[in-house]
């Protein structure tokens, strides 16, 4: 008998536009998943021995890298920013659009780079990238959270950030100089397990069809 599946999602603000999709995936997890006074954080499913997990964003590309979940949906910033071999990304799911970029202080900004730089960011991979393919040495400060700070406080001449509506950048004194990335949550898995596991491959399938459906019908309506 096959060890369950794990499947990891992140907890925060992936997961509302996830729900139905994974709903109509058949992947829908028990009540105690919805009670916010629980402090569990693996979650049966109904009518499936696949177990949910929930944990930090970065963290469920870590578990399916692993293998110690076989199955998950991210962000492709996070798919990015690891570049891990066992971790395949077979699904675009078309929910969690953002994009990464490069912001700096409103009315600071400069025409020429110079040829080192000090960038606040969670993602430091993609920073560094960006800015070598610039000629540019990024010295990244690690943040893991309000980034939009760290320019006007001194400690980093340029962030390198999510931005959605924009709102944040603007409200901290902001702009955006350039975008380095499109970003959209996708289902992941492990290389191995798919490869091992034909539930993994059954469920890379679904997904990708209920995309499709979901494509088609918004063609339709268009
Ligand atoms: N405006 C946005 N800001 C941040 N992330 C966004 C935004 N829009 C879409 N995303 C996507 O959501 C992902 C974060 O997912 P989510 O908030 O579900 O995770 P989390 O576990 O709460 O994250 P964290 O570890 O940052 O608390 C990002 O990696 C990105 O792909
Ligand atoms: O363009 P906007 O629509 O304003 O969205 C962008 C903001 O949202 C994210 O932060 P989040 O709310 O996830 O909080 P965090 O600082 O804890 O990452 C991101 O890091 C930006 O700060």
């Amino acid at each position: 008998m096959p060890k369950n599946l794990t499947f990891a999602i992140p907890k925060g603000r992936i997961l509302e536009e996830a729900l139905p999709l994974m709903a109509r995936a058949g992947v829908v997890p028990d009540a105690e998943f919805h009670d916010k006074k629980s402090r569990a954080l693996s979650f049966a499913c109904e009518g499936s021995d696949m177990r949910l997990i929930r944990v930090r964003a970065f963290d469920v590309a870590t578990f399916v890298a692993h293998g110690a979940a076989q199955v998950g949906i991210v962000g492709s910033d996070v798919v990015e920013e690891f570049n891990y071999e066992d971790l395949y990304a077979p699904v675009d799911l078309n929910i969690g659009h953002c994009h990464l970029s490069v912001a700096e202080i409103d009315g600071e900004q400069t025409q020429s780079l110079p040829s080192h730089l000090r960038v606040a960011s969670k993602y430091p991979n993609l920073t560094r990238r960006h800015f070598e393919k610039l000629g540019v040495q990024a010295e990244v400060v690690k943040l893991n959270g309000a980034m939009e700070l760290a320019p006007t406080l001194g400690l980093s001449s340029r962030i390198v950030d999510l931005v959605s509506t924009g709102r944040t950048l603007k409200e901290n004194g902001l702009i955006e100089t350039s975008k380095i990335l499109d970003i959209s949550a996708r289902l992941i898995v492990n290389r191995a397990a798919l490869k091992t596991d034909e539930r993994v491959g059954a469920l890379v399938e679904r997904f990708r069809a209920l995309v499709t459906e979901a494509r088609l019908e918004a063609g339709a309506s268009a």
